[in-house]
């Protein structure tokens, strides 16, 4: 059985590469590079390119893994999408034919020379539209998770996982601008969290050459000595996608004395992970949202490897094996295993009081 170590190195690459491409958009993005989905969602020329970076470099490296990715090129296939199509595969090939950094391998389709044309770009990112199951290898990939967050130049997080069986076995997120110190902030920003299962949580900095070369790698444990009273959920910025007041409540019932943390994206797993926060509470607003597994993927198994528990707010692990979705939302309850069930109990204890209103 394979140790993953493989898995983790390209995903990894991959990550990299798409985060600094994903920076590099940010700085130059104008107006007409962002459009907005069919579900009112906003996407950008990033999230497109840097799916259509990860996709080919899992796609070199792995080429009988399925790929479960956000995007879809549809809208950049019609006439009206042709110049935000002329920029992606400008994008990709940027990024794909950078110069080859310590450890990567150019059979994974990176390095000088290595341009794609503009259908092998497309075709790249149209690889993301595997069904999932619950059988098999398969990757998933959000580009960009949190485009909100990436839009407002706040948090946002490029997430590659690869699911066997419908277990994570490997994550990563990528996090461009989240400080490598949350405790001195000034020290920089960008950093990439990766976990394997049974081998633990990690932390690179950006500015590392390549894992664990210079000190700059770190493992994640969360601290398991956290007071409920000194919890600060960590929740999401925007209110249409979990809802505040349902955690202002458990908060409440907890008594818990601090503020929440509001931060987009999957950030949020990763910061849990290295111990802020205390807990990540994401329960649905009602609108029958169903959350997809490329936002929980390499969340989940970072948590749980920093020593965490991940579950919905029945005490169920996520359930990656449904296909593209969680199916129904429960929720997602992340947290301390110390402290996990006594957060469960309150989520339920408010759902009940939820339920005797209506
Ligand atoms: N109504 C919704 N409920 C929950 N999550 C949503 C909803 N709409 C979009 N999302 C997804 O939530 C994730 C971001 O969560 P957060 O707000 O915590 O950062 C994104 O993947 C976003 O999708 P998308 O990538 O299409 O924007
Ligand atoms: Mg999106
Ligand atoms: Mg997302
Ligand atoms: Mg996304």
């Amino acid at each position: 059985m394979s140790d993953f170590s493989q898995e983790e190195k390209v995903a990894i690459a991959a990550v990299k590469r798409a985060s600094i491409l994903t920076s590099s958009v940010f700085e130059k993005l104008v107006k007409n590079e962002t459009l907005v989905k069919g579900d009112k969602s906003p996407v950008t020329v990033g999230d497109f390119a840097a799916q259509a970076v990860i996709s080919t470099i899992l796609h070199n490296a792995f080429p009988n893994d399925p790929i479960v990715g956000e995007e879809d090129a549809s809208d950049l296939r019609v006439e009206s999408g042709k110049a935000m199509k002329d920029r992606i595969v400008a994008l990709a090939n940027e990024a794909l034919t950078a110069p080859l950094t310590q450890g990567e391998d150019p059979a994974w389709g990176v390095g000088p020379g290595k341009e794609r044309t503009a259908d092998q770009i497309l075709e790249a990112i149209d690889r993301g539209n595997y069904p999932g199951g619950s059988t098999g290898r398969m990757w998933t990939i959000d580009p960009i998770d949190g485009t909100k967050g990436f839009l407002r130049g706040e948090q946002y997080a490029v997430c590659v996982s690869l699911i066997v069986d419908a277990k994570v076995q490997v994550g990563v997120i990528g996090c461009p601008n989240l400080p490598v110190d949350p405790a001195e902030p000034s020290k920089g920003v960008g950093c990439i969290f990766t976990a394997v299962r049974g081998k633990g949580a990690r932390q690179i900095a950006f500015s590392s050459s390549s894992p664990g070369a210079d000190g700059a790698t770190i493992s994640l444990s969360i601290p398991q000595t956290l007071e409920l009273k000194d919890l600060s959920f960590l929740e999401s910025v925007e209110a249409a996608h979990s809802s505040h007041s349902f955690n202002d409540r458990v908060a409440a019932i907890l008594n818990v004395q601090q503020p929440p943390t509001r931060m987009d994206s999957q950030a949020k797993y990763a910061c849990l992970a290295r111990g802020q926060g205390g807990a990540y509470l994401r329960m649905p607003t009602g609108v029958g949202y169903k959350e997809k597994i490329w936002d929980h993927a390499p969340g989940e198994i970072l948590v749980t490897e920093a020593g965490g528990i991940v579950t919905d707010s029945r005490g169920e692990p996520l359930n990656f094996g449904l296909g593209r979705t969680l199916g129904e939302n429960y929720g997602v309850i992340a947290a301390a295993k110390t402290i996990h069930g006594e957060i469960l109990a309150a989520v339920q204890k408010a759902q009940n009081e939820a339920k005797a209103k209506v």
